[in-house]
């Protein structure tokens, strides 16, 4: 990069090597530098924790630094695929298993390479069946599925009809060619990402460059050098810049300020996505700029699509109930593949509306079919069981919804309350480490400095309130330790129920009471008006502080004299 000097208005950077150079310059440079440099990619690179060797759902964008596609020959034209209708938004009414699979309609491979969307090379139907072990663990190769997969065209989105069906506001500003700045709100592997990238291909054609960053990794300096890129695409291709901001509820301060006027003036299209409910978390200045749209878990049907394309694009058939697997062929070197429906549907199930986690646990799964030794010799079918087995290893059957997510917060009180501070710690780790919210667990411990330890040690609310706030400032993965040093705190604590067991005996008296409930006694009154005083109301009072001795006093409706709770 050249040195910046102070840049006035006749004074450009060079898109290509940032040179800044006299306007007048510009195109005689353009001409000799463009044959020298190659043009960037931008792609949105994620931290894969690696497991076994193989890549497995690492949800946190890790190292995205800013690549710049500074210039790029325009691309073909790419149209929004109007005509082809959604299949999750045909929502196939199926009954019989047997046909499930089938009637999902997932556009044939080879359609997919001349729309011309993707560098993908899927095999088409026939070549399907010739896909053997070898070819397919070379398929995987690097790349994870869910990345190879991820759709290029809003025709294979599936889902999220809410934000994407006919008449909703994008689907007529996609039209339009007119994106605002949006956040894109929703849970992990919903596709934010996803559709980050097919607004950019849609809006303005050739004439949009799209930038990622993350929110998480990347500096102040970063964000100006995509300022001034896009400052220069605007003054000398006329190139609009789609900022794709991962995580951008971290953003901070001086990040924001950096780019926000830019996105006002329009310099700067900004699209963000977060988990995150964007009004606690994303900055007011921010969010008075964007439009927020809510994405949802993707429903257990679009989950199917995804997989069924997917599973298409591996060349492995779905077999039905009570369909059999072919026998290979003498011809084929080598032996067909087959997942049985009900495996796709029960993956379709676990995976919690999250489509990086399905299609991550499905690559495992074949994986490991692939590795195993039947395989090599019989064909191989991916059984229920297999898929379940895929899930376990990756860590990632944790449900968060169900019986999963309430065992082990469980499992967590429990061990706190027999202060066994090993076993809540791994009982936490076994929650975090499978997605569950900070904030879920945070609660509880809340719960649990009250209920729990009350007075033993008044200080663990005040603990457990702190490690709540400070999750909520900072998310995860930094707030586990938080999380880790509160559930200590509280294993070692003293315990005391008194507080929480007499307020059971409080709520027992009065559900047990039978008939009207006593007044509240006269003299506990208070007796603002003069009418309130003629009926009674605070006499015979003792104000206590006016006495010395200990003040004899009923402070309990006559009815309930001597009831204790405490
Ligand atoms: N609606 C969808 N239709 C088809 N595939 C999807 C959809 N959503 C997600 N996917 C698949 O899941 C993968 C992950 O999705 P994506 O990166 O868009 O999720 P995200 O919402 O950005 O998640 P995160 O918050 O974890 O970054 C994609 O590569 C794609 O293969
Ligand atoms: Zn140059």
């Amino acid at each position: 990069m050249a040195p910046s000097g102070g840049s006035s208005d006749n004074v450009v950077q060079c898109p290509v090597c940032a040179l800044e150079m006299p306007a007048a310059n510009i195109n005689s440079h353009l001409d000799s530098c463009l044959d020298t440099k190659p043009s960037g990619a931008t792609s949105k690179k994620r931290r894969l924790s690696s497991h076994e060797g193989s890549e497995i759902h690492g949800k946190t964008a890790g190292s995205a630094a800013p690549s710049f596609p500074m210039f790029q020959k325009p691309k073909p034209a790419e149209h929004i695929q109007e005509e082809a209708p959604s299949k999750s938004m045909a929502s196939p009414k199926r009954t019989a298993m047997n046909h499930k699979w089938k009637d999902i309609h997932v556009a044939s491979n080879s359609e997919v390479i001349k729309k011309g969307q993707d560098e993908r090379v899927l095999p088409t139907q026939s070549e399907n069946i010739q896909i053997n072990g070898r070819k397919m663990a070379e398929k995987f190769d690097g790349k994870p599925l869910a990345d190879r997969m991820r759709p290029g065209t809003l025709h294979d989105y599936m889902g999220q009809e809410k934000v994407l069906g006919e008449d909703t506001m994008l689907r007529k500003l996609l039209k339009a060619n007119d994106v605002p700045s949006v956040i894109l709100w929703g849970p992990p592997g919903c596709g934010k990402t996803t559709l980050a990238h097919i607004i950019a291909k849609n809006t303005n054609k050739n004439n949009t460059r799209f930038v990622t960053l993350s929110a998480t990794s990347a500096s102040t300096n970063d964000v100006r050098e995509v300022i001034k890129q896009a400052q220069n695409e605007i003054k000398l291709f006329r190139r609009k810049t789609i900022l794709f901001v991962d995580e951008i509820h971290r953003f901070n301060k001086t990040q924001q300020d950096t780019f926000l006027p830019h996105v006002e003036c329009g310099t700067i299209t900004l699209i963000g996505a977060t988990t995150e409910n964007p009004s606690f978390q994303v900055n007011t200045a921010l969010l008075s700029r964007c439009r927020v749209i809510v994405l949802e878990k993707l429903s257990v049907e679009a989950m199917e699509a995804i997989l069924k394309r997917a599973v298409d694009s591996l060349g492995i058939q779905v077999l039905g109930e009570d369909e059999q697997a072919e026998c290979s062929s003498s011809d084929a070197s080598e032996p067909p593949m087959y997942i049985e429906a009900k495996a796709l549907t029960t993956l379709a199930h676990l995976c919690d509306g999250d489509a990086r986690t399905g299609l991550n646990g499905l690559q495992l799964s074949v994986q490991a079919r692939l590795a195993g030794e039947d395989t090599q010799k019989h064909g191989m079918i991916i059984k229920e069981e297999h898929i379940k087995e895929g899930l376990q290893r990756s860590h990632i059957l944790y449900d968060r919804a169900g019986e999963e997510h309430y065992n082990c917060i469980s499992a967590l009180h429990k061990s706190m309350r027999g202060s066994d501070q090993n076993a809540s710690l791994y009982w936490l780790g076994r929650m975090l480490e499978g997605g569950e919210n900070p904030l879920y667990v945070a609660r509880r411990l809340v719960r649990f400095a009250s209920e729990d330890i009350g007075l033993a040690d008044p200080l663990a609310l005040t603990q457990a309130v702190s490690a709540y706030q400070a999750c909520h400032f900072i998310g995860m993965p930094e707030c586990e330790v938080i999380l880790a040093q509160c559930v200590m705190y509280l294993a070692q604590a003293p315990k005391s129920i008194a507080a929480y067991s007499a307020y059971n005996k409080v709520k027992e008296c009065l559900k047990n009471h039978k008939g009207p409930l006593p007044p509240v006694p006269l003299h506990l009154r208070n007796a603002p008006t003069k009418l309130m005083k003629n009926l009674g109301y605070g006499k015979g009072y003792k104000y206590n502080p006016m006495f010395s001795e200990p003040v004899n006093q009923d402070y309990l409706p006559p009815e309930l004299k001597g009831t204790k709770f405490v």
